[in-house]
This record gives structure tokens, C-alpha cells and sequence, in this order.
């Protein structure tokens, strides 16, 4: 037999494992439907056509809420396997013994994007995993980039409605994100990776992932240490440049999805070599930059990458709305061990994912298959609501506490406690700076440079006199070439008509 692209050819392998049809059609209440109603619709009675009117209806409600940002994605699933002791800073079951395996989902995003967007799109890219361990779902809820861009939760709606389409024209609009990149120079630091060859990974499996984030860990014995979290791609980073990624685009804007489906159904496992930086809490006392400022990155030199575990994907979805539309992620899925961020971002978000999911999935989105804890038995005193319920508790008492013998809290008396953390307003220009000189390679300052006039030029005036203000800031020479570049760019005529298509 000849060798099959899994992707393009997935409905044809599935009639070889099949080789006949897989059972009676029936109705969704299980009586089976008889020929001439699936294949008579003219000159028959179509109220008395059950199939008929439930296919009808059905369709009608195929479509949910999508996320509100990160909503278009490819996802997979594989396993974590842990390559290096961690117990003496971190307790958590996942990192218990080398050698441990433990089940994992992964979900990857284009930010902003809507569901029928182009994954070559510039932008960063989520990069969300769940560790199923067995104290419930642990998620890291991440980034292709090591820093966020902002440290403010406030900036939120702003920084999601700049970037969404405008609500007059529905569609893209440069001023608006000019005019939130400038009002909001802290971001400035995570867009200069988007500007530069980061912004357009070339397929999921060739980028890294960022818990960003300093989470706060504890051993057993309480010890407290915070670590950010590295998955590097074993195969390597790869990105697009920025005309390849426009055509790719045009022919095929499912590319990054389609590779990563097509890589696993090929058997080419994707991987990523898991690694922390680990801080104690006299290195975040001592340290010359804000540690849980997730517009900083902490400087690999001083605190080195130790490497923890390989994260694996190996399984394709079975079906996509089933095992990835429903993935509910949430940096608020913690497991003992592992406390989170103290930082106001991570604050903010332990309300945003929840919220956003009983809203586009129900009061019940835990108890979708795939986002249930399955490697440990749950009780919870909630009952009924939006289905699936599951089988509700059963019969178990749903009050707390109760004398009946219902579930009862844990105890951990070497727990410590998530710190409270004081913030200051961000400076990342210093970080920002340091990227562009110590981090990008002069082909990559150039490509940088290129890509920002491309985006910069269709803005107003006003929002690119700021903009160069503010590169200037980053580093002179960065200032001028932007300035140059626009001015170059004003003397070709009607160029603002043509850069709508940056996302
Ligand atoms: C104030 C800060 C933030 C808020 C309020 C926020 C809110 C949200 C919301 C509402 C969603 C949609 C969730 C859903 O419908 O399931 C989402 C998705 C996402 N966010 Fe955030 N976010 C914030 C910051 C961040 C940061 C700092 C990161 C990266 C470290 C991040 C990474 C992601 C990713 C990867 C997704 C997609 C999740 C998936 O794959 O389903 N967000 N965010």
C-alpha cells in the first residue's frame, strides 16, 4: 500500500481500519432509522421523519461560544516523563520518581486569531499543557515567548479589544494596536519577540513553551523555592519569515495544525526537553529586577536551566471538538506542591479561565470527559446544572460539613503558604534593550526592523511618532532605522492601502 499523509487522508484510512460500515444508523434516542427515511425526503412526510428533524435541529446548535482569545488551535495528547530528581524542591506526584510517566494534553494558539484565522498569522502562541497526575489536572497556561506583556490584569480587556478587530469596521486595525503598544510600553518587551522571527512559528513542534510565570513550589517537608517553567523542542525552534508565512497562509491556513496532526499520525512523536529555573527566596529578595513581573524574563546566565523531564505527543484527537475544543485549561489547576504565581496576572486569571468556561461550556465543563481528573477519585459537594453531570455524586451527602459521613478536607500540616508579594510599576526597557543587543543576531535585527515598518506604516501619524520615540528608548539605532524606514515608506505612494493583512 502507498504511504498516506494522515491528515489529508485520515476519512480514507479509517475506511481501511473499517471495511465495512460501523452499524445501523439510529436515532439519538437509539431506535434505528430505516432507509426510506434517511434517503426519501421528497414526497414523503417530513414530521414524521424523526432523523430528518433531528438532523435538521441538531445543526443548528453545532456551534458554541468560541474562546475568547487562543480560539483557534491544534491539540495532542502523549505522556511526561520525569529525567531528573526535583523532590527536594517540589513534592508534586508528577516529578515523585525518574522514570514516572504521567498523562498529558497540549493545546497550541495563535492569541488573536478568530476560529477560521491563519495559523501563520504574526502574533505569539499559547502554549497550554495538563499534567492528568494523580492529586487532580495540573496546567501550565503559556506562551511561545518567555515573558508576557503586561503585569497590570487590568490591561486585559485592552490589550484583547486593541488587537481583536475593530467593532465599526470588523476588521484589523493598526491604530488601535499602535495606540495600545505605545500607550503601554511595558508590552513592548514581549512584542519585539513577535516582531522578530519568534512571531511566526514554522509548525508547533518546532516551538518552545513558557509557564512565564514564578510559581511557588514546596517540598515535603514545606520548604518553599519558585521556578519558571521551559519546554524546549527537541526538534529544534523554527520559524517563518515573513513573505513565506503570507503565502503559506493564502494556500493553507491550517499549516501549523495540519503539520502537527500529520507528524503524529506519521509516527514522528514531537517532544520537548522540560527545564526550570529555580529561584530560592533569598534569590528573589536579592534580585535587581522584579522575579514575578511577567514582563521579565529571569536571565538564564544567573539562574541556569535544570532540566526535569521529556513532555511527549504522541496521540492524535480522535475528534477535535470532543478532546480539544473542550479542553477547559486553567492556571488555577494545581496540584500539592505547586501553589502558582503570587503575582496580580496570575491573581486575575484564577477567575478569567473559569468564568470563560462556564460560559462557552457549562456549570459542568470539569465534568466533560476530557477534562476530568481521571487518575484520582473526586468528590465535590456541587450538584446538577448544565449536563454532563456524570452520576452527580450519587447518593452522597451535598452539604458541608455534615455528620453523615460525606467527603472530609485533607490534612497537610507542612503546607506552606502562597507569599504575598508587593508589585512596583514595570520597566522592561532594560530587558528589552538587552534582548535586542545580547539576544538577536543582526539578520534578525533586520528581519525585527522589517517587520515593524510592514505593521507600523498603515498607523496614524501620531501613534508612529510615538512608536519611534519609544524603540529609541529600546536602542538609538533601533529608533532610526524605524524612523528612516517610514519615511522611505511615505514617499511610496498609497502604501497604507495595502497592510491590512498582518493578521
Ligand atoms: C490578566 C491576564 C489574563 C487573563 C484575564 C486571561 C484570560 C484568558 C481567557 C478568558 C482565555 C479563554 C479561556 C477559555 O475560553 O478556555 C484565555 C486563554 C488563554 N490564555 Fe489567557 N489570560 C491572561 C493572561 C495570560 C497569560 C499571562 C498567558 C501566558 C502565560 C495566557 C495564556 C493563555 C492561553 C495559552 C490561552 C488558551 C488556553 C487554551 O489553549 O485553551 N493568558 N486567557
Amino acid at each position: 500500500t502507498d504511504v498516506k499523509d494522515p491528515a489529508a487522508q485520515q476519512i480514507v484510512m479509517f475506511k481501511e481500519r473499517n471495511p465495512s460500515p460501523v452499524g445501523i444508523i439510529t436515532t439519538s434516542s437509539g431506535a434505528p432509522v430505516e432507509r426510506t427515511e434517511a434517503l426519501n425526503t421528497l414526497n414523503s412526510r417530513l414530521l414524521n421523519n424523526e432523523y430528518f428533524m433531528e438532523t435538521l435541529t441538531h445543526l443548528n446548535r453545532e456551534r458554541i461560544p468560541e474562546r475568547l482569545v487562543h480560539a483557534k488551535a491544534g491539540g495532542a495528547f502523549g505522556y511526561f516523563e520525569v529525567t531528573h530528581d526535583i523532590t527536594n524542591i517540589c513534592k508534586a506526584k508528577l516529578f515523585s520518581k525518574v522514570g514516572k510517566r504521567t498523562p498529558v494534553a497540549a493545546r497550541f494558539s495563535p492569541v488573536i486569531v478568530e476560529r477560521g484565522g491563519s495559523d501563520t498569522s504574526r502574533d505569539a502562541r499559547g502554549f497550554s499543557v495538563r499534567f492528568y497526575t494523580e492529586d487532580g489536572n495540573f496546567d501550565i497556561v503559556g506562551f511561545n515567548t518567555p515573558m508576557y506583556a503586561y503585569k497590570d490584569p487590568r490591561l486585559f480587556p485592552t490589550f484583547v479589544r486593541a488587537q481583536k478587530k475593530n467593532p465599526a469596521t470588523n476588521l484589523f486595525d493598526r491604530n488601535t494596536f499602535w495606540d495600545y503598544l505605545t500607550l503601554q510600553p511595558e508590552s513592548l518587551h514581549m512584542f519585539l519577540l513577535v516582531f522578530g522571527d519568534r512571531g511566526i512559528p514554522d509548525g508547533y513542534r518546532h516551538m518552545p513553551g513558557f509557564g512565564i510565570h514564578s510559581y511557588q513550589v514546596e517540598n515535603k517537608h514545606g520548604d518553599i523555592h519558585f521556578v519558571r517553567f521551559h519546554f524546549r523542542p527537541d526538534a529544534g525552534i523554527k520559524t517563518l519569515r515573513a513573505k513565506e508565512a503570507l503565502k503559506i497562509g493564502a494556500e493553507d491556513p491550517d499549516y501549523n495544525t495540519r503539520d502537527l496532526y500529520r507528524a503524529i499520525g506519521n509516527g514522528n512523536f514531537p517532544s520537548w526537553t522540560v527545564s526550570i529555573q529555580i529561584l530560592t527566596l533569598d534569590d528573589v529578595k536579592n534580585a535587581d529586577f522584579d522575579v514575578f513581573d511577567v514582563t521579565n524574563v529571569i536571565p538564564l546566565n544567573e539562574f541556569p536551566l535544570h532540566p526535569v523531564g521529556k513532555f511527549v505527543l504522541n496521540k492524535n484527537p480522535v475528534n477535535y471538538f470532543a478532546e480539544v475544543e473542550q479542553l477547559a485549561f486553567s492556571p488555577a489547576n494545581l496540584v500539592p506542591g505547586i501553589l502558582g504565581g503570587p503575582d496580580k496576572v496570575f491573581e486575575a486569571r484564577r477567575l478569567a479561565y473559569r468564568d470563560a468556561q462556564y460560559y462557552r461550556l457549562g456549570a459542568n465543563f470539569n465534568r466533560i470527559p476530557i477534562n476530568c481528573p481521571f487518575r484520582t477519585n473526586t468528590f465535590v459537594y456541587n450538584r446538577d446544572g448544565r449536563p454532563p453531570v456524570g452520576d452527580n455524586e450519587k447518593d452522597i451527602p451535598n452539604y458541608f460539613p455534615n455528620t453523615f459521613n460525606g467527603p472530609i478536607p485533607y490534612i497537610d500540616k507542612k503546607r506552606s503558604n502562597l507569599i504575598e508579594i508587593v508589585e512596583y510599576e514595570p520597566n522592561n526597557f532594560k530587558q528589552a534593550t538587552d534582548l535586542y543587543v545580547n539576544e538577536m543576531t543582526s539578520d534578525e535585527r533586520s528581519r525585527l526592523v522589517e517587520n515593524i515598518l510592514y505593521n507600523l506604516a498603515p498607523a496614524t501619524a501620531v501613534l508612529q511618532e510615538r512608536a519611534v520615540k519609544l524603540f529609541s528608548l529600546i536602542h538609538p539605532d533601533l529608533g532610526y532605522q524605524i524612523e528612516q524606514g517610514l519615511r522611505r515608506n511615505a514617499t511610496i505612494s498609497d502604501v497604507n492601502n495595502n497592510y491590512n493583512d498582518w493578521h
